[in-house]
């Protein structure tokens, strides 16, 4: 399984540790960055992760930043991603199981290392359940292509 990672310069050291865990596991990575400390702006990362799962280059993505909001508000921009911030196991498997969630956010100032390794694994090991859940996933997807309202 191919996952994309992203993240700001408030989680380089995070991104770095779960790369190292999932390459550990066997998943194939793609790290668009950033890989400095220095000052970004996570919407670009979030950008990059999520247009790489829409077009399916990556099967999932995973984002990092101070809180995990920033970045997954980017993401969340590109139509058909559902990317949800977490910051404990059981949300993050509900949002795989019930909500389909493409792209996984959590916050490297709001959890420590060993509750974003829980969180991932419960992420991945999740399968989407469907049924009654598929109307309401494909209703986002109707809102997405009922979008009227451009700002300028
Ligand atoms: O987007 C965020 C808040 O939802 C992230 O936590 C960012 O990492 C954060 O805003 C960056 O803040 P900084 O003070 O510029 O490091």
């Amino acid at each position: 399984m191919k996952l994309a990672i992203g993240n700001d310069h408030a989680a380089v050291e995070m991104k770095n540790e779960i790369v190292k865990y999932l390459e550990g596991k066997g998943y194939e990575i793609i790290n668009v960055g950033t890989d400095t400390n220095e000052s970004c702006n996570y919407a670009e990362y979030g950008e990059k992760v999520a247009n790489l799962v829409a077009s399916k280059e990556a099967d999932y993505g995973v984002l990092i930043c101070g809180t995990g909001v920033g970045i997954s508000l980017a993401a969340n921009k590109v139509n058909g991603i559902r990317a949800c911030v977490c910051s404990e196991p059981v949300t993050a498997r509900l949002s795989k199981q019930h909500n389909n969630s493409n792209v996984l956010a959590f916050g490297a100032r709001i959890i420590g290392i060993e509750t974003a390794k829980a969180i991932v694994d419960g992420w991945l090991e999740t399968e989407y359940e469907g049924g009654r859940h598929d109307m309401r996933v494909s209703y986002l997807t109707e809102i997405e292509k009922k979008q009227k309202y451009v700002e300028k």
